[in-house]
């Protein structure tokens, strides 16, 4: 049976559906490797910090991808159909193409929910895509990034505004310095070219204008911990430089990330929220896109591109 719609494989980096598959997560993350008991427990522990076990990413995830399909069905009816797939967690990028294979579809655009491309990151997800795309004889054709969408910065903007409303009233009318910040990687991406903090920085430095941004800065968060160098300064150290120069308000705007999940809710709610109260310093972040109508609009833009390098 073959389906004339355009599967749209929406990839995202996945949580684990419940407690008791914590272990099985970190362990695909560890390519395989599964984490000490000391390291199982302190994710186990963080997981139930942010919301008492539950896991927003997967809600957040499911939503994004039912959003992005009203969305698409608003341009043409039937179309487009989409299917999830997730990093690291089920159902898998490989099960989301399987299910399109099933379904008989023959054309597909794979894209990530990550604005940004790295070799370790979005290469990755669309790499393993491509390859069990051509093992079903599906045509596939992958979105690489979309950071400079004018949507996206649109978006992003009115929640920096907002921000640094919310902040500057917390602190006094304190002028806030605004901290875009990403997921740290290992410093070794630089040896391949990579664009990843090209991009980021082009990110900033558009919103940042948009929302008129009086002053801002990129700092990197949530890095790994393993031997190898990770890209720096962290959020961390940034905070504290900053405390010590004088700043009085910060606003942290995650730019590499659309949805809240642990990375948000606990390294800056939590982590960084407890560091600016011992510096003595306000502090607060911008709201996650989520379903925000204009990230489904920049989403559903790249993938009609995608889409028209399909052959017919
Ligand atoms: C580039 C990048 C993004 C952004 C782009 C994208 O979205 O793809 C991202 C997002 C996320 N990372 C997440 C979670 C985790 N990432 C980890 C570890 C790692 N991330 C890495 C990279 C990235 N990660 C890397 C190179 C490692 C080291 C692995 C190794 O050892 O080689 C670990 C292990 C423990 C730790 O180190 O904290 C966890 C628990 C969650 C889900 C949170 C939730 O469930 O709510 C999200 C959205
Ligand atoms: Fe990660």
């Amino acid at each position: 049976m073959s389906n004339d719609a355009i599967g749209v494989l929406v990839m995202s980096y996945g949580t684990p559906e419940s407690l008791d598959s914590v272990e099985e997560y970190y362990t695909h993350i560890r390519r395989g490797n599964a984490p000490s008991p000391e390291q199982l427990k302190e994710l186990v522990d963080r997981y139930e910090e942010i919301a008492g076990g539950v896991f927003p990413l997967r809600e957040n995830t499911d939503r994004q991808v039912s959003s992005l399909q009203d969305k698409l069905d608003t341009v043409e009816t039937g179309r487009y159909r989409c299917y999830q797939g997730l990093k690291h967690a089920r159902p898998y990028i490989e099960d989301g193409v399987q299910r399109m294979a099933q379904d008989g579809i023959k054309r597909a655009v794979g894209i990530v929910l990550a604005p940004h491309f790295s070799t370790m990151s979005v290469a990755s997800y669309n790499k393993r895509a491509m390859q069990e795309a051509e093992k079903h004889g599906i045509e596939m054709s992958c979105v690489d990034s979309y950071h400079l969408h004018p949507s996206l910065i649109q978006a992003l903007a009115e929640r920096v505004r907002d921000g640094i409303d919310a902040v500057s009233a917390k602190a006094g009318g304190a002028e806030v310095k605004v901290l875009f910040s990403a997921h740290s990687l290992p410093v070794r991406i630089r040896q391949v070219g990579d664009p990843y903090e090209e991009q980021l920085l082009e990110t900033s430095r558009a919103v940042a204008e948009a929302a008129r941004a009086g002053s801002w800065q990129f700092t990197w968060q949530s890095a790994g911990r393993t031997n190898e160098p990770w890209l720096g300064p962290d959020i961390m150290e940034t905070m504290s430089s900053l405390a010590e120069g004088g700043e009085k308000a910060l606003l942290a705007a995650p730019v590499g990330f659309v949805s809240d999940h642990l990375e948000v809710l606990y390294d800056l709610d939590i982590e960084a929220m407890a560091h600016a109260e011992r510096l003595g310093i306000s502090f607060g972040r911008i709201r996650m896109l989520n379903s925000d109508p204009l990230y489904m609009e920049t989403l559903a833009d790249s993938i009609r591109e995608a889409a028209a390098k399909l052959p017919s």
